[in-house]
């Protein structure tokens, strides 16, 4: 019988619970036995669904009260010390948030040992996601060894609840390659001491009545360094002989498996799972290669898009498997885990009727997973009328004439070579800037945003229930922006920001201003830890009826004679982190954005605005994961960057931001953008970043962060001093900034304040030495 599986569920909640018990917990509101039973109800609320609706092989262990890499760190006993762990027994939760968020010097910390200077360990985008990990930290030092079974512990729990779940172990070459190590070793080198934890992982599991595990191996889509091949036998040999009984299933995601096919058919596993929504064409090329006796799990519903399966074209793939000798051993399947998408749709109240009908959340997808597996078995009929519902859904799609604007298509096929070019290059440009904005050397600036605080966000909600009317909620935005700006001028910022407090999110917020977007109510997906974003939907063809921020900007711009920064997210990032129709490119999208950007950044020159910012957090993020797909990104994502940034006259100044990126693969695209300023994040890697710069020898000017806004503790002028002059050994002080390393939306007043003084100090210590 054909198996409805599914490969993970939404962790935060329907109503974010996850989130409200975390954030409870880490106040010190909340108890740790009622945060674990949250998190259990959480649990059985996904099992209830997703058997429900009528998936076998539901999993488990994938839930994490943080990061599924971390827990998986925790229960390995990979800890780094410095986190108050001892070396033996099962890691705390203490621990484990310190790890996640670095130490705050709170009670329960001091209690658990942990220094109070804790830092954070890295994050860093999950693949192409816009879901953060935590990345390991490992050394030679470390004894793997299974300290906390939680996959055993999850397969107990639902037992005790009468599922067999299928637990989600997150393979031992993805997590080594996933993991930076500290003392020179190699990641992989680390292997021979890990499988013997895995082996335990797998033998418990067995003993406890499992049947299938999967084994994540994400990694198997992307370009293995060298010695990976070889890795991945000797890992799965031991795997293997560890719990012979035990069906593993190798899963991949997020794109084809290409040139590592033969080495994943190869494995000694009972199944397979590839991802056919990024990458149907390997379908063939998988029937052949895989040995008939086999299991062949199809991921057919797109887990990371919002879009209900093309039922038809589903059963095609699903069938064309069964033809080739599959039949009996098929499995239908998300393409990858449901974490990236919303929970359900039936909470989204307000949509437009005709779009719901074409969305498919979490919980839809799940259906349509098991009416495919069921109408392999039981023939199509069985399952009539959602095959019907799916086809009328695509037809008034196809039928859509609201999809298509028919003068944007004219304007953006009379986008000019020139459109996409600032008036001068770079030095021209620069001295005129320099003579409209007559800065001092190493100008301060910050990213934009200010915190928002508890205030601010309550604001927002007041005005949504009603209970605030829209010119109340106005006049405090700008009570707030000009505290703002006073405080700027006082401390003696050079460059101001307006500080963004009107706006949700950085993409929600222009998406609710643009045609062509919708966005959902509670469409929540986890970004990192508790925080969450409710990615706007992009439908149609995308256009801004008015300008967007001029108002907020000019205002600002209005109380100072300091330059007032205008603050934009650019094209690449606005793509990156929304959900996006998938009938037209997703060039031709960025393209109809960067139009949209371009006349707001158009709007803001001619409102006086001197400096326009563009962020581009996103840009690296959208690199293909496979380097032979990732020049054609390039070329269109630069296109549009400076589609967007080049309306303007030479004394006008465009920045861009970037964080989260390692630059030195794309530093050349980086360049070709030719933003006047780039800020980037660079505090935490100690200005190592920076090196791409300076071997590339790049031209414009940068500000490379030297406050790392992630972490609670505030840095003294000296330190920041010290970074930068660390970033002048790279880059010739004339062509750099002082800023920190992202907008400070999730810090509070309490560190921004003394944060940004040191800052100012720190360029005032640095300008009074010379270099
Ligand atoms: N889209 C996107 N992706 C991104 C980033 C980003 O900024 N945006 N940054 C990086 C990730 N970093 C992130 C940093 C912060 C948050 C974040 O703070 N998210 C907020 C939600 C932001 C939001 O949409 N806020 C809304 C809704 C806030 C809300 O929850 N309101 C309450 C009511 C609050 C009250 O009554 O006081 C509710 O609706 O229940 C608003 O401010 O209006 C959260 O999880 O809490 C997310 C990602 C990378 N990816
Ligand atoms: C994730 S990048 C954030 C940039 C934005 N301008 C901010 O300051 O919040
Ligand atoms: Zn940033």
């Amino acid at each position: 019988m054909t198996i409805a599986a599914n490969l993970g569920y939404p962790r935060i909640g329907p109503k974010r619970e996850l989130k409200t018990a975390l954030e409870a917990f880490w106040a010190g509101k909340l108890g740790e036995a009622e945060l674990q039973s949250t998190a259990a109800a959480l649990r059985a609320g996904a099992r209830a669904v997703q058997q429900g609706s009528g998936i076998s092989h539901v999993p488990s262990a994938d839930f994490a009260l943080y990061d599924h890499v971390l827990e998986t760190v925790c229960a390995f006993g990979l800890v780094p010390p410095g986190y108050g762990w001892s070396g033996e027994g099962p890691v705390s939760l203490a621990t484990m948030f310190a790890l996640a968020r670095g130490a705050r010097g709170r009670a329960a910390e001091r209690a658990a040992g942990i220094p109070g200077d804790a830092v954070a360990l890295e994050m860093t985008k999950w693949f192409d996601t816009n879901y953060h990990y935590v990345v390991p930290r490992l050394s030679a030092a470390m004894r793997p060894r299974l300290l906390d079974d939680r996959w055993t512990r999850a397969l107990r729990e639902g037992l005790q609840h009468g599922t067999r779940t299928r637990p989600v172990l997150l393979g031992p070459i993805s997590l080594l390659l996933l993991s930076k190590t500290e003392d020179g070793t190699r990641p992989l080198d680390l292997l021979p001491a890990m499988l013997p934890a895995y082996a335990d992982a797998l033998r418990f599991l067995a003993e406890a009545g499992a049947v299938w595990v999967q084994v994540d191996e994400p990694c198997l889509v992307t370009d293995l360094p060298s010695g990976a091949e070889d890795a991945y036998r000797t890992a799965f040999r031991a795997l293997a002989e560890a719990a012979p009984g035990l069906n593993l299933l190798l899963t991949t995601y997020f794109e084809g498996l290409r040139d590592n096919l033969q080495l994943a058919a190869s494995l000694p596993v009972a199944g397979l799972h590839v991802d056919l929504v990024r990458a149907p064409g390997q379908l063939p090329a998988v029937l052949e290669a895989l040995p008939r006796d086999r299991w062949l799990s199809l991921g057919v519903v797109d887990g990371r898009n919002v879009w209900r399966t093309d039922l038809r074209a589903a059963l095609a793939q699903l069938r064309a498997a069964e033809a080739a000798g599959f039949g009996k051993r098929l499995m239908v399947a998300p393409s990858c885990s449901l974490l990236h998408v919303p929970h359900s749709l039936a909470m989204e109240t307000a949509l437009d009727p005709a779009l719901k009908r074409r969305l498919a959340f979490a919980n839809e997808k799940l259906k349509e997973v098991a009416v495919l597996a069921r109408a392999v078995d039981e023939a199509e009929k069985a399952v009539a009328a959602a095959f019907e519902e799916s086809d009328r859904a695509l037809a008034e799609a196809r039928a859509d004439e609201r999809l298509h604007d028919a003068g944007l298509a004219a304007r953006l096929a009379a986008v000019a070579p020139e459109m996409e070019r600032r008036t001068s290059s770079y030095p021209t440009r620069a001295a005129a800037q320099a003579a409209r904005l007559g800065l001092p050397e190493l100008p301060v600036t910050s990213i934009g945003s200010w915190p928002q605080t508890a205030e601010v966000r309550s604001l927002r909600a007041r005005l949504a229930r009603g209970e605030l009317d829209k010119a109340s909620y106005d006049a405090e935005m700008e009570r707030m922006i000009a505290e703002a700006v006073r405080w700027q001028e006082e401390i003696g910022v050079d460059v101001l920001v307006h500080g963004e407090f009107e706006r949700n999110d950085m993409v929600k917020y222009f998406g609710e201003q643009l045609a062509g977007y919708a966005f959902t109510k509670h469409g929540w997906v986890q970004s990192y830890g508790s925080r969450c974003v409710a990615p706007p939907i992009i439908w149609a063809d995308v256009s801004r009826p008015k300008p967007m921020t001029v108002r907020w900007s000019a205002y600002a711009q209005s109380l100072t004679d300091k330059p007032m920064k205008g603050m934009l997210t650019g094209p690449v990032t606005m793509l990156q982190w929304s959900f996006v129709r998938t009938d037209i490119p997703r060039e031709t999208v960025c393209r109809q954005i960067a139009l949209a950007i371009r006349d707001e950044v158009a709007d803001l020159e001619a409102a006086g605005i001197p400096i326009v910012q563009i962020d581009e957090p996103a840009f690296r993020e959208g690199l293909p994961l496979r380097k032979a797909d990732r020049d054609d990104y390039l070329r269109w994502a630069v296109a549009c960057f400076r589609l967007s940034a080049s309306p303007v006259r030479d004394e006008t100044q465009i920045h861009t931001h970037m964080c989260y990126s390692e630059f030195n693969d794309i530093i050349e695209s980086i360049a070709a953008m030719d933003a006047d300023v780039i800020s980037i994040e660079t505090a935490r890697s100690n200005m190592e970043l920076l090196d791409a710069f300076a071997v590339f020898d790049y031209p414009n000017e940068i500000g490379p962060g030297v406050w790392d806004i992630h972490s609670p503790r505030v840095p003294s002028a000296e330190e920041m001093a010290r970074l930068a002059a660390r970033a002048a050994e790279r880059i010739p002080r004339r062509r750099l900034w002082l800023n920190p390393d992202c907008g400070c939306k999730t810090c509070g007043w309490a560190e921004v304040k003394p944060a940004m003084a040191n800052l100012v100090a720190a360029a005032r210590q640095l300008r009074a030495r010379a270099v």
